[in-house]
């Protein structure tokens, strides 16, 4: 779906996510691409990951702070599920009842990403409702850990930033399965399609470039659900290229061969 000029660009808004050289990507992609680029929510050079592995490029989704970026990446969870949704393939349209966000960066997700459906697609979306849990059980008032809505026969999507080992999707899951809801979709922002860090025990070494499983990939296989992400590390490294910076896409490429995950 192609939202309205209106979604593109408010009045007196700042560039921000106005497309750019990335058009060969589908448009939301390249828009979010756009964002993360000129906020330097993206940022290169080196970085050392949680995996202690050294990436030339890092993603700061703490950096969505400021009133027209979270209203810029809301607008990319909700193209991101409304394209998924719009498959021709049944099997993969994506239909659901509740956006769970896992406490605490999920929560944000969650509610303004709902608010964006119902503004961009509201016959399909305006039902959509908003969970999420607590981090620690409240015992008084409405007491219990989740707060939004009942999870009871609804068709939940995880919504979260990104997925390093899927410790905190798993934990969500479970939360869900436990308060009887059923999950249909997980979504996050970028997908690094990156191996899982070298199990030294089964003689694996992180540097030896042979393709493994991702975490996302795990997750998939394990739940039976699809994991979209707005944009992957192939997305990035087109962008780059169709704007003209070779030296950043070659340097994700290089890590890239190094780390792809094999699924
Ligand atoms: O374990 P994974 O599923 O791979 O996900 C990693 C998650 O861990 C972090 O959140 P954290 O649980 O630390 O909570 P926070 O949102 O309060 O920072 C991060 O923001 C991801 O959401
Ligand atoms: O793997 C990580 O530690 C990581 C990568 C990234 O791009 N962004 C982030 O916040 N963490």
């Amino acid at each position: 779906m192609e939202p309205t000029a209106r979604h593109r660009h408010l009045p007196g808004s700042s560039s921000i996510g106005t497309p750019a050289a990335t058009a060969a990507l589908a448009p939301y992609k390249a828009r979010f691409l756009d964002t993360c680029l000129e906020a330097q929510i993206l940022k290169f050079g080196g970085y050392t990951l949680k995996s202690g592995r050294i990436s030339p490029y890092f993603f700061n989704t703490a950096l969505f702070h400021r009133a027209d970026l979270v209203r810029a990446l809301a607008t990319a969870y909700a193209e991101a599920l409304i394209a998924h949704g719009e498959s021709e393939d049944p099997i993969n349209k994506l239909e659901f009842d509740v956006l769970f966000g896992p406490a605490y960066k999920g929560i944000i997700l969650a509610t303004t990403t709902v608010v964006q459906l119902a503004e961009l697609a509201p016959e399909r979306f305006s039902h959509v409702s908003f969970s999420f849990n607590r981090k620690e059980a409240k015992d008084h008032g409405e007491g219990g850990t989740v707060v939004g809505a009942e999870l009871r026969g609804k068709r939940i999507v995880i919504i979260d930033d990104v997925v390093t080992a899927g410790t905190a999707k798993r934990e969500a899951i479970e939360l869900i399965r436990a308060h009887g809801g059923t999950l249909v979709a997980i979504i996050v922002a970028l997908d690094r399609m990156e191996k899982l860090p070298a199990d030294t025990n089964k003689g694996e070494n992180d540097e030896d470039g042979i393709p493994r499983g991702s975490a996302i990939g795990a997750l998939k296989t394990e739940y039976g659900v699809p994991i979209i992400s707005i944009i992957t590390l192939e997305d990035l490294i087109q962008g780059l290229k169709a704007k003209g910076q070779a030296e950043k896409a070659q340097n994700c490429e290089d890590y890239w061969k190094k780390y792809r995950a094999s699924d």
